[in-house]
């Protein structure tokens, strides 16, 4: 039996009750579903990770919609309590909707929603400080001279990698694989070689633009190629982005196999999800290349890493936090809010996830309509037509 959890409510007498399990930044997203007679329920309860009988007390009897995050395992089994309670809506705040068995949500016909591109620039942005930090050895400096080792300029010490003029690999140039290696090139004059099972145009023709306006200005040119392999991205480049969704094509995408085809002085950058590498045969390989580094932003076995990991010198792991800037993560917490209210009240589905700024502008009234749905071809919703 579930100990009862802790929740913080706003507007008591709303009509339709909306649960979130965990506070999220800002108020807007509160305001939101207020002033549309939601009585908004918060769990405050102290415990980062929520276990489904923790989430079956929270949805009670009564559930119009509730708010979840990424850790939280959204099967079978909670759909059919939600369906059970009245619920027909449940958004992750997070673009990335492993954790949700959309099947399952399927079957109860709750539409399940995603935040997408509020979160783009932001996660490239740290899998570019990552690449950045990898490639200059930042973190291991910055420990040796805290431990009070430093004692004086010297030609070897932490040497690191030259980006400008160095090949960048990325896997997945969707949304942020394509946002990084705009980064990537345009800030260090990379060339590219990207492998999507999509043709990534808007990409090429920026970098293809770019360029040409670098050779009119008397520089080397950058270039792009789209590789007709994963392989042929790992074995061409110097620093190598991981950007893909996690499905069953792409768990342990990168292992021991392929680890071995990279350059022995490449960087790897991970900001997808963990289980895309195979993380002991990352940390095998580390320990067998000690020029090879990594950039973690994500485990295997989250909020966990395999055994080892923590020790290597080569590896620089922070925790999950990609899309943490104040804008993106209040903005996250509005689209989820509004994905789940438009579900209640009815509103259609907005007919571009990868256009979702009208929902963020503070100075007007969002669109009538459920940001982003990805179950709505499946449950049949009527997209809007603004
Ligand atoms: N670390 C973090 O905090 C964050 C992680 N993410 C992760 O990043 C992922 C990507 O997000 P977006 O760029 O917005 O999604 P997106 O859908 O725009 O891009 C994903 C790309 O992966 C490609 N892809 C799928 N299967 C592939 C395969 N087998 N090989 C190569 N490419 C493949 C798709 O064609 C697509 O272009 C999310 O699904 C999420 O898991 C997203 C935001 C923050
Ligand atoms: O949005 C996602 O998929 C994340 O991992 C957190 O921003």
């Amino acid at each position: 039996m579930a100990k009862p959890v802790s929740i913080e409510v706003w507007n008591p007498c709303g009509k339709y009750r909306v649960v979130s399990t965990k506070p999220m930044p800002g108020t807007r997203w509160i305001d939101l579903l207020v002033q549309q007679d939601c009585r908004v329920e918060i769990c405050t309860q102290k415990k980062t990770i929520l276990s489904v009988e923790d989430i079956i007390a929270l949805i009670g009897d009564k559930c119009d919609g509730v708010i979840g995050q990424l850790t939280e395992d959204w099967g079978e089994t909670l759909f059919s309590a939600l369906s059970r309670a009245g619920g027909r809506a449940f958004s992750n705040m997070a673009v990335g909707y492993n954790n949700v068995d959309v099947n399952a949500a399927n079957k109860y016909g709750v539409a399940v929603g995603n935040t997408p591109g509020v979160l783009t620039e932001t996660t490239a942005e740290l899998a570019a400080s990552l690449s950045m930090a990898a490639a200059r050895r930042i973190v291991e400096a910055d420990e040796f001279m805290r431990a009070g080792l430093y004692d004086g300029w010297l030609p070897h010490l932490f040497v690191g990698n030259l980006l400008r003029g160095q090949t960048v690999g990325v896997i997945g140039a969707g949304r942020i694989g394509s946002a990084y290696a705009r980064m990537m090139v345009e800030g260090f004059k990379m060339n590219l070689i990207y492998y999507d099972l999509y043709q990534a145009t808007r990409l090429e023709k920026f970098v293809t633009a770019y360029g040409q306006f670098l050779k009119a200005s008397g520089e080397q040119p950058v270039t792009w190629k789209r590789a007709a392999s994963m392989d042929e991205v790992l074995r061409e480049a110097d620093l190598i982005s991981l950007h893909p969704v996690l499905d069953k094509t792409t768990y342990h995408l990168v292992n021991k196999e392929r680890l071995s085809m990279m350059k022995k002085e490449a960087i790897l950058i991970n900001c997808s999800r963990g289980p895309v590498i195979d993380e002991v045969a990352l940390v095998a390989h580390l320990k067998e290349n000690p020029m090879f580094r990594v950039g973690l932003d994500v485990f295997e076995d989250e909020p966990y890493m395999k055994p080892g990991l923590a020790e290597m010198k080569n590896a620089i792991v922070v925790p999950h936090i990609a899309s943490a800037s104040k804008w993106t993560r209040e903005g996250m917490a509005t689209l989820a809010a509004l994905n789940v209210l438009g579900k209640i009240k009815g509103y259609p589905i907005w007919h571009d996830p990868n256009k979702v700024e009208p929902f963020l502008n503070e100075n007007s009234l969002p669109p009538a309509a459920s940001p982003s749905i990805v179950n709505a071809k499946a449950l049949g919703l009527p997209v809007s037509k603004l």
